[in-house]
């Protein structure tokens, strides 16, 4: 039996986690596995229901669980908080670190049939499988910070801080993934500015020796992201930076369509965290239009990594596949031609392939 905390959130999260709850249930229901599953409040939700955006019950179920899965938090009733109590800041932030998630996987995969659903042309996105390995409780996120009064106005300063074993442990994880991957790693930097680049670097090429089998790049953040765009296929496994690794998926994710399609497994600690990268998304929140397969996806991952449920998550994956493959659409995805469903629609789709397959 495995205990699954389950964090819906705020804007769409209620929406789309219930899915992929549903999708683990059916996994459960075929392997003979038993979830079972907790839920929790996170975010602006718990702030409205407790007055606080991490509870600590929620802090404590989670690190009593197997594995974590959330759905986003954040949104616009909450922007005005000072930055130390805003549902991004005081829950997610802490509670990656508190749990020791030092690693986050974000790939971005295109799956064949949303080559057109991508605003690039389909020469370009052809070929996108790629796995970013951001350094998530780390750098310019998590180094000293201050906002204070300066003259007649203010200063304000955030840190782009690490160590050497921070680096290691990251680069350590991207190279094995690499290692079992296509064997290329391409480390992003802005070593021709930045000193705690220098430092990546240097660390990073000092594994080189442990995997002689992966080919080493490094490569500028603004060059990056500009070669994510022209020839996304030149990637395999790219390690970076915590600011630079969440710019980069956001932007990776238009490859593969949209970025409701962009799952993401945040592991290093106990217990794991499994995330769509997107947002609250709350200029569609309670509409039914939310694509839910970024979190379908990301509870694949969780079967895979939490779980060495491999054939599962392949079979997860698989049942996405074919119901792209027969022409179903959330609005994000959508290209005309193709058949316009919606959040809980989707789900049930891929449930049925699940079954089916
Ligand atoms: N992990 C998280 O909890 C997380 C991540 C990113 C942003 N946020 C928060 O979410 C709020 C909104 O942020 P934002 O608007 O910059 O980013 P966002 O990712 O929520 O939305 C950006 C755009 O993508 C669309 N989108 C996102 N997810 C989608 C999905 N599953 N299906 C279809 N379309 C989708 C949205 O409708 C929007 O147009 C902010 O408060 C932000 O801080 C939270
Ligand atoms: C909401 C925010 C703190 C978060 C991050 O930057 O890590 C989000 O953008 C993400 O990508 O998970
Ligand atoms: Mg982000």
């Amino acid at each position: 039996m495995y205990k699954i905390a389950v964090l819906p959130g705020d804007g769409i999260g209620p929406e789309i986690v219930p899915e992929a709850v549903k999708v683990l249930e059916v996994v459960g229901r075929r392997t003979g596995i038993e979830f079972q599953f907790t839920e929790a409040l996170v975010g602006g939700a718990a702030i409205d229901a407790r007055g606080q955006a991490l509870p600590p019950e929620t802090l404590d179920l989670c690190r009593q669980s197997d594995a974590v899965l959330l759905g986003a938090v954040g949104g616009p009733k909450w922007d005005a908080l000072p930055p130390e109590e805003r549902p991004e800041t005081a829950a997610l932030l802490p509670l990656r670190k508190e749990l020791g998630l030092y690693a986050n996987l974000r790939p971005a995969y295109l799956f064949e049939p949303l080559a057109e659903a991508s605003p690039l042309k389909r020469e370009i996105v052809a070929g996108t499988d790629l796995i970013i390995v951001r350094e998530l409780t780390g750098g310019l996120y998590f180094g000293p910070k201050k906002r204070e009064k300066a003259g007649a106005g203010e200063v304000a300063y955030d840190t782009m801080l690490y160590s050497t074993a921070e680096i290691e442990r990251i680069a350590r994880l991207a190279f094995e993934i690499a290692s079992s991957r296509r064997c290329h790693l391409t480390s992003v930097d802005k070593a021709n500015v930045l000193t705690s680049s220098r430092l990546w670097r240097d660390t990073v090429d000092g594994l080189k020796g442990e995997f002689p089998e992966v080919t080493l790049e490094h490569m500028y953040v603004d060059n990056c992201a500009m070669q994510l765009v022209r020839r996304p296929a030149q990637f395999d496994v790219i390690v970076t930076e915590n600011t630079f690794g969440d710019i980069l998926s956001d932007q990776a994710s238009v490859l593969t369509g949209s970025i409701g399609m962009l799952p993401s497994a945040s592991i290093g600690g106990q217990v794991a965290l499994y995330e769509p990268v997107h947002g609250s998304a709350p200029d569609i929140a309670g509409q039914q239009k939310a694509n839910p397969l970024a979190t379908i996806l990301s509870a694949a991952m969780m079967l895979k990594y939490s779980f060495k449920m491999d054939q599962a998550a392949a079979a997860v994956e698989a049942a996405v596949g074919r119901v792209l493959a027969k022409g179903y659409r959330t609005a994000d995805i959508y290209v005309p031609g193709t058949s316009l469903v919606g959040t809980a629609e989707m789900g049930a789709l891929v449930r049925r392939e699940l079954q089916e397959g």
